[in-house]
């Protein structure tokens, strides 16, 4: 089901949980963000979508720190991440989680171990507190509890993104990072994948920053989108001002053959 538009009024009230204020980044000669501006607000689910090699995964990497910039602030919660203390800064990023493209699991750790990688680090727990944890952690994402002792080689791709879903969410975090979500999973896989975003996004309350290139994704579980193009925010709102934009390449995107398709699976 399409989620219900955001209204005008709706977007005024809501409170920007990352805030990106003129952000220029470049490597070497080449600039890949020119002075963007971009807000995420609390409880959304933004999708980002934008040409290959335009730098969403720079962008998504710039605010967690990732990669250096090179002018520009970028708040989240409020804080200004250039101004704030270490700690500060550490306490910030407890209260994110990330899902990286490749799913990025350490191979020679079980899902159960992967998944307390970040409580181990943050925590101080028992073993049997996180053993808990981590098994309601693997219950949330939908896998069985005997994927829980697998190392990621015997899983699926479907159940690999399972299981690096599982640890971005291991410290109750309030923002996710979603790095191409569904990509590499056949479309039942990735329907099923965006119904968990969009309950656990729901249940949980989390705000959703998600890179992709997945058409049904944004039509089905984004309440806004933000389009990418030539170092700056191009388009951004509800799917129908995307499909109002005159933006060329926003255009051929959301109207093209696959669009209509997935248009017609959301409706
Ligand atoms: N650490 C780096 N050093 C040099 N160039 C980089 C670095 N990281 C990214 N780039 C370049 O920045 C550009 C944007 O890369 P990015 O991965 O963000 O694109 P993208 O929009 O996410 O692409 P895709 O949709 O294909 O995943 C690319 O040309 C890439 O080669």
């Amino acid at each position: 089901m399409p989620r219900p538009p955001i209204t005008p009024q709706d977007e005024r009230d809501r409170e920007a949980v990352i805030r990106v204020q003129d952000l220029v980044v470049g490597f070497g000669e080449r600039l890949i963000m020119k002075k963007l501006n971009l807000d995420v607000y609390r409880g959304e689910i933004l999708g980002f979508v934008g040409p290959s090699g335009q730098g969403k995964s720079v962008l998504t990497r710039a605010i967690l720190g990732l990669v250096p910039k090179r002018e520009g602030t970028i708040e989240v919660f409020g804080e200004n991440l250039d101004e704030i203390s270490p700690q500060s800064r550490q306490e910030i990023e407890r209260r994110w989680g990330v899902l990286f493209q490749q799913g990025a699991l350490f191979s020679a750790l079980t899902v159960r171990q992967n998944v307390q990688v970040p409580m181990r680090e943050y925590l101080n727990l028992s073993e049997r507190l996180l053993d808990e944890l981590a098994m309601l952690k693997i219950e949330m994402v939908g896998l069985k509890p005997d994927a829980a002792d697998k190392l990621p080689s015997e899983l699926s791709g479907g159940m690999i993104k399972r299981a690096a879903l599982a640890r971005a969410l291991s410290l109750d975090p309030e923002i996710l990072f979603l790095d191409e979500p569904t990509s590499g999973l056949d479309p039942i896989g990735a329907g099923e994948f965006d119904d968990l975003i969009a309950t656990l996004q729901r249940t949980l309350g989390l705000t959703v920053f998600m890179v992709t290139h997945d058409l049904d994704s944004l039509y089905t579980v984004c309440d806004r989108i933000a389009a990418l193009g030539d170092g700056r925010i191009i388009a951004q709102g509800p799917i129908e001002a995307m499909l109002a934009s005159d933006d060329p390449w926003v255009r051929s995107y959301f109207h093209g053959k696959r669009a209509r398709a997935a248009m017609a699976g959301a409706a």
